[in-house]
């Protein structure tokens, strides 16, 4: 098992937003964390990436018990985690974006330079490399921004909702980006509303409804549950 959660709960105050939420993710899988707003998908995926620490349970990763750890820690240890609203560092370039994750990465500062080129090509970034970032649309972002994580050479990617704001056009290639990326050896955790992403990519799908883990299995299984359709009826669109 890479990563495993057991009974992982997260409280604000009087709210419990993650309540007892255990999961086991293999090496290699792809696997969706879903449910309506305020669900508590956001505030779990923290728990994993070392944003918040949780009031009880565990993370394990690799068998190792990392519950609590800092970001900055368990990016060393190979997890990585991708932001909402991406803006990168819009001041710099493509290229200088993706080196700062190879030198976070711990690569020599003439090494990050061809790897983060490496990576913009990976990712089929479409702009010449010295393109400001501040100019860049959505779609150029998030393929700059899957650069950027895997730069740090990861383990495990963490997607906060990664293909939000792509056009149904874009979709397509960039689902067959985020494949890719598994078949180079990292496993994916990612929240997701798009019921095309999440059927189109996941191994496996988690359930999340005030925080509790309703349900969990196959993403044509599970989006045919009776207790997940009736947590999303009038939430959210599940198509
Ligand atoms: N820092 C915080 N302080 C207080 N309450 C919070 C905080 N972060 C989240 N919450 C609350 O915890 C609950 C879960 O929020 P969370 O953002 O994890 O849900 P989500 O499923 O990711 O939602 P969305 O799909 O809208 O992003 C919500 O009721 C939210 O208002």
């Amino acid at each position: 098992m890479l990563l495993e959660t057991i009974d992982v709960e997260k409280r604000f105050g009087g709210l419990v937003a993650v309540n007892k939420v255990s999961l086991q993710v293999k090496e290699g899988e792809i696997v969706g964390i879903i449910g309506p707003n305020g669900a508590g998908k956001t505030t779990f995926l923290n728990c994993i990436a070392g944003f918040y620490a949780p009031d009880s349970g565990k993370v394990l990763y690799q068998g190792k018990d990392i519950t609590g750890f800092a970001q900055e820690k368990l990016c060393h240890l190979g997890i990585s985690r991708t932001f909402q609203n991406v803006r990168g560092f819009p001041k710099m370039t493509a290229l200088e974006n993706v080196m700062v994750g190879c030198v976070f990465g711990a690569e020599k500062p003439q090494g990050a330079k061809e790897r983060a080129r490496e990576l913009l090509d990976f990712a089929q970034f479409p702009l010449p490399e010295d393109t400001i970032v501040e100019n860049l649309n959505t779609i150029q972002l998030k393929r700059l921004e899957l650069a950027r994580s895997l730069a740090t050479n990861c383990k495990l990617l963490l997607l906060d909702e990664v293909a939000a704001g792509l056009t149904p056009a874009e979709l397509p290639d960039f689902i067959e980006l985020v494949r890719r990326i598994r078949d180079s050896g990292v496993t994916i955790i990612c929240i997701e509303h798009l019921m095309r992403f999440i059927t189109g990519i996941c191994d496996r799908v988690a359930v999340l409804e005030f925080g509790t883990k309703i349900a969990e299995g196959v993403p044509q299984e599970v989006l045919s549950n009776e207790d997940v359709i009736s947590a999303y009826l009038g939430k959210t669109d599940v198509h």
